[in-house]
């Protein structure tokens, strides 16, 4: 069972590669007009999301189409709230909402650890499915939001600038938030255990909302958590991309993962320093893809310098934005390749 691409398995652990793997952050479902297609069959995002066949079509399309070094399961961080008890909507346009959420000690009575077989069955098949259709072609990408990037949606009840609901909970009822941190946390563990299981080659942690909490704070309500998933996933590396945590990066470098993410804000050479014996993953601004293709080509090359060639994987330094030209997506993943050959 051995793949026909591991750059990016044999980055993570550290080995010697010939070329630097690259992928790209939510690279399945944003760009490409054939997952247009087969979101507009589904009839929603939740429709597609948990149709395993449909899963699985759109999370090959980066692999065949752009030529990434990898694919990620097509699913959302939102589906474990969902697996504990507090369904999700997704309203076109706007983005994920709440219509219930969980602010005190009596809702927490509500929610349970989320049993991955039984409560997210659904991505486990579209795993087992993508596994097939890949015959270890390239490694595939597993993952789950970190739980106080959870804990954000479940508060909040919806997106926000400032989560300022869900900060004001770590003030003023540290108690409740801790057994809800734990909570997703025991889910959250049982859910990429059971994604290993089913395939999936590496795990990441998506923090997206990290950059809102102070240092103390981040120490305090987001750290311990990804700690414990960390130290959980044993069998495969562990990939923490903690958006916008420049602040933590040497903490981060300290936990029993195998690559630290970074964002655009993250100097690459001050990121070594930082965390110098892990692999880096990143970090382009996204925004350089709406640039001219010599521009893109010029950019690519000043971040492979920077980060060299070795113990790095090149992606952006956060998703992919809607509305990018997938030519120029392709030519960031080309300049990748032949640069870093
Ligand atoms: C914060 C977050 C969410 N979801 C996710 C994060 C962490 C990464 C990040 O910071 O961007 C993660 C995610 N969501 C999705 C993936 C698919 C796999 C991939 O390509 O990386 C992944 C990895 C599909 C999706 N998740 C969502 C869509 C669009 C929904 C649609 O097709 O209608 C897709 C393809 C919806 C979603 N889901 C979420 C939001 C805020 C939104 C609305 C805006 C948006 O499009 O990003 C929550």
């Amino acid at each position: 069972m051995t793949l026909q691409n591991d750059l990016l398995l044999r980055a993570a652990r550290g080995e010697k590669t010939e070329r630097v793997p690259v992928w790209l952050m939510r690279q399945a479902g944003r760009i490409l007009p054939e997952y247009r297609a087969v979101r507009e069959k589904a009839g929603s995002f939740i429709a597609l999301a948990t149709t395993p066949e449909m899963a699985a079509e759109v999370t090959l399309q980066p692999v065949d189409i752009l030529g990434v070094d990898a694919a990620i399961i097509f699913s959302d961080i939102l589906v474990v709230p969902e697996a504990m008890g507090l369904p999700y909507e997704m309203i076109e346009q706007r983005g994920p909402v709440f219509p219930k959420t969980v602010r005190s000690a009596a809702d927490l009575d509500h929610l349970h650890i989320a049993d991955a077989d039984t409560d997210l069955g659904y991505v486990l098949e579209a795993i087992r499915l993508v596994k097939r259709e890949l015959n270890n072609r390239v490694p595939l990408i597993g993952f789950a939001g970190a739980p106080f990037t959870i804990f954000c949606y479940m508060t909040e009840g919806k997106g926000s600038k400032t989560f300022s609901v869900a900060k004001k909970l770590l003030y003023t009822d540290p108690a409740f938030s801790h057994s809800l941190l734990q909570k997703i946390t025991d889910s959250t563990i049982g859910y990429l255990k059971a994604q290993v299981q089913a395939g999936a080659n590496i795990v990441q942690i998506f923090d997206s909302w990290a950059g809102i909490l102070s240092p103390e704070q981040y120490r305090t309500y987001s750290l311990p958590y990804i700690k414990q998933i960390c130290d959980a996933i044993t069998e495969v590396p562990v990939t923490v991309f903690a958006k916008g945590a420049f602040f933590a990066r040497q903490e981060i470098g300290q936990l029993s993962c195998s690559v630290v993410g970074l964002d655009w804000n993250m100097d690459p050479t001050e990121s070594r320093r930082l965390v110098p014996d892990k692999t880096l993953q990143g970090n382009l601004d996204p925004c350089v893809l709406y640039a001219g293709f010599d521009q893109i080509r010029a950019e690519v090359r000043r971040m492979i310098q920077a980060f060299g060639t070795q113990r790095y994987i090149a992606n952006l330094g956060h998703g992919v934005y809607p509305d990018t030209d997938p030519e120029k997506v392709k030519c960031f993943i080309e300049t990748v390749k032949e640069y870093s050959a």
